[in-house]
């Protein structure tokens, strides 16, 4: 059955999906390739509909692969499908680009973030909805981090008390993304990076051991053991 996501919600969800997931060995590109029998992205975007503030999800997706990832989704939830670029922070541009007024929070959720639970999307918006501008869901470090040379030489063991590891969905005052994505310069690894630029406070909410970004083929045969086991 089709989702119907909430005309009176007040947030809007990008979905960077065009990656071509080199990481998890060949294949389709990684948002179409199989997770229990149906592509990841169907399971992020099943997810991201059932979150109660979800007003508009846009999708970009593998430029090749626009018209199938529309059919393919047209059965979850109605959602915004759009060419993604050659860089995730170009493929979120091109998503954001396709938002229609209304949404005053945005999201950015990567696809590959298959299994977040609908209550970290939740939390998230609710920090922004709370007043922070910039939100990111992170986890504690778990392991001793090094600083290495460029031979792989030791440099020196980094203190990680004061680290994070950062998921998605990172949560936007929408104008505030707007923003940053205007005056981004070269590619950065995530958005709430082009936002610190512009001097605006990213405040962490606790992240989800759920929300892991199936990168390698090891995440994949993880993420099916979560679901078998009704994760
Ligand atoms: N040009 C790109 C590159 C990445 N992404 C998306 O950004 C998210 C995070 O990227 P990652 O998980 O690292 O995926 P890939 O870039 O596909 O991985 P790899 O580097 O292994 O190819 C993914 O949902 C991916 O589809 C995107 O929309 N457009
Ligand atoms: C945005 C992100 O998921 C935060 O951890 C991450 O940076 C994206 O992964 P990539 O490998 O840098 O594309």
């Amino acid at each position: 059955m089709t989702a119907q996501l909430n005309p009176c919600g007040d947030v809007a969800v990008l979905v960077p999906a065009a990656g071509a997931g080199v990481r998890l060995g060949p294949g389709r590109p990684k948002a179409l390739r199989l997770l229990a029998g149906e592509p990841l992205l169907v399971h992020t975007v099943r997810r991201l509909a059932a979150a109660d503030p979800v007003h508009t999800i846009v999708v970009a997706a593998p430029v090749a692969e626009v018209s199938a990832v529309r059919h393919l989704l047209a059965p979850i939830a109605p959602v915004i499908v759009v060419p993604g670029g050659a860089e995730r922070q170009a493929s979120v541009a091109a998503a954001l680009a396709a938002v229609p007024p209304g949404p005053d929070i945005v999201l950015v959720h990567d696809a590959a973030r298959a299994l977040t639970p609908p209550a970290l999307v939740e939390s998230v918006a609710a920090a922004v909805r709370a007043g922070h501008d910039a939100v990111i869901p992170v986890l504690p470090v778990v392991d001793t981090i090094k600083e290495v040379d460029a031979g792989e030489v030791v440099l020196g063991t980094v203190d990680r008390s004061a680290l994070r590891a950062v998921q998605t969905p990172q949560g936007f005052r929408r104008a505030v993304l707007v923003a940053a994505h205007a005056a981004a310069g070269d590619a950065l690894t995530d958005d709430a990076g082009l936002v610190e630029k512009q001097g605006v406070p990213v405040f962490c909410v606790p992240g989800s051991d759920h929300a892991l970004k199936i990168t390698r083929p090891f995440d994949l045969a993880l993420a099916e053991q979560l679901l078998a086991s009704g994760g």
